[in-house]
């Protein structure tokens, strides 16, 4: 690989309509509120004053992080970008959660509980009950096509970043290696912090601490064997 230095930018997608109102989202195809808009586009324009070019872009299969990337592309006039989009970058299932007003979670099972469900690296949220919970058909046509026929019901980060980094390793290394070395990976909160306690080697106290803005580009460069040489958000 004949090249300086490898950018990955991450981006955490910009403020969803469930973000807004405060509920837990996971895997629901909720979309972006117009601040979410405006975030991204920001971004895309920040992006361009640091004159970032991409060769790639990754995302999830959730539409929040999708129009994410397409409206950060639009603003840096590279529409034309190859992108992967891939279940394995999706948010947390948050199980049982999902749909619920945060506050009133905390209500409903006390605030220490939904801090350790959202922020333990091992602790999982109980899972949903099957057609009684939000949107599971639809989240079942969506993955069906897709080929996935057991979908998670409820991941702690430990379980996200058990699917999370080994597509960075087996995935997204193997397209840098060949030459795509400024990469931009729009994803979400959680998978997002799951890359960050890898690669930054913190431990699970440290990365119960951090907390990823939307719409804010997080730029990681790497040497040739990928360990990170420097991290900044661009703001
Ligand atoms: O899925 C969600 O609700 C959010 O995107 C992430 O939620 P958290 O900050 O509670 O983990």
């Amino acid at each position: 690989m004949n090249i300086n230095k490898i950018q990955v930018v991450f981006v955490r997608h910009g403020e969803s309509e469930w973000n807004k109102n405060n509920r837990f989202t996971g895997w629901v195809d909720i979309d972006l509120s117009n601040r979410g808009h405006l975030e991204a586009k920001q971004a895309g324009q920040l992006l361009k004053k640091n004159n970032f070019i991409f060769t790639y872009g990754y995302t999830s299969v959730l539409k929040r992080a999708i129009h994410t990337l397409w409206i950060i592309l639009d603003q840096l006039n590279q529409a034309w970008l190859p992108i992967k989009k891939s279940w394995k970058l999706n948010e947390r299932h948050y199980g049982a959660l999902q749909g619920l007003n945060k506050d009133e979670a905390i209500k409903k099972y006390g605030y220490e509980t939904i801090q350790k469900w959202r922020r333990n690296f091992k602790d999982i949220p109980p899972g949903r009950v099957k057609n009684k919970n939000l949107i599971t058909e639809i989240d079942d046509i969506h993955y069906n096509i897709m080929g996935i026929h057991n979908l998670p019901n409820g991941e702690s980060l430990e379980l996200t970043a058990n699917r999370v980094i080994p597509y960075w390793k087996n995935v997204i290394i193997p397209d840098i290696n060949n030459n795509n070395h400024t990469i931009i990976i729009v994803t979400h909160g959680n998978s997002i912090r799951a890359m960050i306690k890898f690669l930054n080697c913190l431990s699970e106290t440290e990365i119960s601490k951090v907390e990823v803005p939307t719409g804010t580009p997080l730029i990681y460069e790497f040497n040739r064997d990928f360990q990170p040489i420097k991290h900044y958000y661009l703001s």
